[in-house]
């Protein structure tokens, strides 16, 4: 048995009544290419789980198959205890209000205000508020969690990359979601920015007890935020573990995330 397989076991034993999110046994091949060959995780309420994997290693593909844009080729993916490959679409949606995505490079809508971006996902998911949404408040609110209060009225250009970081954060947050998927939230930032949006991460992790999943390429990020760690190669969830255990691995492919 490899070190990845031993690391793999001993967290399997974690408690299963706490899982929000769950992939099992997850498939997917283009052609030739098997890009992911029976990948498995399990998320945690509350839990901060880091997924590294070396580019081209099919993390993208993953967050694909796991918020529907991708279909898999087989395994399954289940939210809150529900799996998504057999919900109908309305169940699907008012599912996904539950999980809040944090794009690479923060695609706010360059035309509209702080404000207007943040109302958007209001409108997208009114019924998760019964119509009862005092708008302003909400959008004021969130971007108070984020610092930002006073950016309400500026537009995208007249904003820094990591005032964009935290703005693309508020709107993600302004849905309440009990789930964040970050892709790699730190990257393209300089390492002092970088470094205000992990603790911004880490505030609002404790704030609302959310659940997060953080793709990331940036070690220093992983030994910040993670509470476990996966490590993604060869299609597989080849390592798990909390980064103290895994940093200090003699497994050759495990070594080479942890060398700067
Ligand atoms: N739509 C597609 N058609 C064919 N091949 C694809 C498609 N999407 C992804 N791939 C292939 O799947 C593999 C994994 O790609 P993916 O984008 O998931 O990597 P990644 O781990 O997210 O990399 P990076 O860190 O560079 O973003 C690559 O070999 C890629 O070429």
């Amino acid at each position: 048995m490899s070190e990845g397989e031993h690391i793999s076991k001993h967290t399997n034993t974690m408690n299963q009544k706490d899982i929000v999110l769950q992939i099992k046994d997850l498939h997917k091949s283009f052609g030739d290419n098997r890009v992911l060959n029976g990948f498995n995780m399990t998320l945690h309420k509350g839990e901060n789980l880091v997924i590294m994997g070396k580019s081209g290693s099919g993390k993208s593909v993953m967050i694909k198959c796991l918020v529907g844009l991708m279909e898999a080729d087989k395994g399954s993916i289940s939210v809150m205890g529900k799996d998504i490959t057999t919900l109908n679409q309305e169940t699907l949606d008012i599912l996904r209000a539950d999980i809040g995505f944090l794009f690479q490079g923060s695609a706010l809508y360059d035309s509209m205000t702080v404000r207007e971006n943040l109302e958007f996902p209001l409108r997208r998911h009114s019924e998760k508020f019964d119509g009862n949404v005092d708008t302003n408040s909400l959008v004021i609110k969130a971007l108070e969690n984020v610092g930002l209060a006073e950016a309400i009225d500026l537009m995208p250009s007249e904003l820094s990359g990591g005032m964009k970081r935290r703005v693309a954060l508020a709107r993600t947050l302004i849905l309440q979601p009990k789930i964040i998927l970050y892709d790699e939230p730190t990257s393209g930032l300089d390492p002092i920015t970088a470094k205000e949006i992990i603790i911004l991460m880490q505030e609002i992790q404790k704030k609302y007890g959310t659940s997060s999943l953080i793709i990331t390429h940036d070690v220093d990020c992983a030994r910040v935020i993670s509470d476990r760690m996966i490590l993604l190669i060869d299609g597989i969830n080849y390592a798990e573990g909390a980064y103290a255990q895994l940093s200090i691995s003699k497994d050759p492919k495990i070594k080479a995330f942890f060398k700067h």
